[in-house]
């Protein structure tokens, strides 16, 4: 099988190939790379020799790939995936970018939730394979046991999304603004009698002057936080909220009666760890160790973290979860609007998860080494 690989050495792309090393996802593939500034140079180091880098706008080159995977951006999928498939190709499209992924023709993949519409979509042809919207992969990946079960009413989600969502600049000048703040108030930091106040008033002065760093975000993050995330949509929602209904119900394969899923996205200075806070009806009433059984067993990586103080505060934050496959979910209790409300708190890393480990295991499942 020839793969084409796009975006590679980018952010996303960067975990991907680690994954893929990690996971020995190489093998038994012939691997070619693709680049939008350097064709003819070096690809990265997969452990064996590989042809120099090919032009990603190249449709004829693109073509001759059974497999493309991209994790080059939207803005790349408009500038090729049209000719490329007018130019007759039929090879399978697997993307992290969100272009593609309500199209018709297109399947959102996240196989430990949703492998039954993966199958289907196989069976009947479908041959673009497009990863979720992290925040949306990371909420399934957290409570699918309950979707599976057909529990859940509706769901509102409020987010805590972190810079990486916004690109590998924006985790860059997350670490600026945090040193930049810092900086101000050095002196008074050395001295133990120096006054909060004192302190709390040249921060905000930091953070509201013209010299802090927002050339990315637009606005200060570090000690603030940013209640939009993507743009506006007419209806009053961003389109990072508008996503968690479209991408859900089309995940789990509901074209009809879709479950009613809004809340608001919030960025916040974490690292790539997103976390959600979920108020959760369900549609009957059911004792919390069943609820803990069905959330425990819906997929190999879920940990149900019990609602303990100490394991909370160790098992289910961005700093424990960073780097790992994990996707904790805890703070599990019901609400006082009544036994139906349920409360969930949940963290899981949006690089992987959320973007590069879908891309990885749909490889697989071509190969079938998935079932
Ligand atoms: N960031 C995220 O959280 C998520 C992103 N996505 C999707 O993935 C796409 C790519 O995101 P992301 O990986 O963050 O984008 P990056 O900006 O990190 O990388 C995109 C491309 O930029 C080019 N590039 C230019 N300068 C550099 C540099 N100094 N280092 C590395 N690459 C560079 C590379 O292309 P070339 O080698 O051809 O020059 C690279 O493939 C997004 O547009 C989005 O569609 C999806 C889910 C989550
Ligand atoms: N919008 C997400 C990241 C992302 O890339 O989302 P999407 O793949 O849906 O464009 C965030 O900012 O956290």
């Amino acid at each position: 099988m020839k793969v084409g690989f796009v975006g590679w050495r980018g952010m996303v792309g960067s975990v991907l190939m680690g994954r893929m090393l990690e996971e020995n996802d190489f093998n038994g593939i012939e691997p070619q790379f693709f680049t939008t500034s350097n064709v003819g140079g070096q690809g990265p180091d997969i452990g064996r020799d590989i042809e120099p880098l090919k032009d990603a706008m190249d449709i004829a080159a693109l073509a001759q790939m059974d497999a493309i995977i991209s994790c080059q951006g939207g803005d790349y999928t408009k500038a090729v995936f049209a000719d490329l498939r007018a130019s007759g190709w039929q090879g399978y499209w697997i993307d992290a970018a969100s272009s593609l992924r309500m199209a018709d023709d297109a399947i959102i993949i996240l196989d430990p939730v949703n492998m039954n519409v993966v199958k289907e979509g196989l069976a009947a042809g479908v041959k673009n394979f497009i990863g979720g919207n992290c925040t949306v992969s990371l909420m399934l990946m957290a409570i699918g046991g309950l979707f599976r079960e057909g529990l859940v009413e509706w769901v509102s989600a409020q987010t805590y999304q972190a810079a990486s969502g916004a690109g590998a600049q924006n985790m860059r000048e997350l670490i600026s603004q945090m040193g930049s703040i810092r900086d101000a108030v050095a002196p008074e930091l050395a001295d133990p009698r120096s006054n909060i106040l004192d302190i709390d008033r040249k921060v905000a002065e930091a953070m509201r002057s013209d010299s802090f760093p927002t050339d990315n975000f637009g606005h200060a993050l570090a000690g603030s936080l940013l209640p939009w995330i993507d743009t506006q949509l007419e209806n009053g929602q961003s389109r990072e909220e508008w996503k968690g209904q479209a991408e859900t119900n089309k995940i789990l394969g509901r074209s009809s009666n879709p479950i009613a899923i809004d809340g608001t996205c919030v960025r916040i200075g974490a690292m790539r760890c997103h976390s959600q806070a979920l108020t959760i009806k369900l549609n009957k009433n059911l004792p919390m160790a069943e609820i803990e059984a069905i959330l425990g067993s819906a997929n190999d990586w879920v940990d149900v973290v019990p609602n303990d103080r100490d394991a909370t505060l160790e098992r289910l934050t961005p700093t424990a979860v960073t780097g790992t496959l994990k996707v904790p979910v805890g703070r599990l209790r019901k609400l006082n609007m009544g036994e139906q409300y349920l409360s969930a708190f949940t963290v899981g890393d949006q690089l992987l998860w959320g973007a590069a480990e879908p891309l990885r295991r749909m490889l697989r499942i071509l190969k079938g080494d998935i079932n």
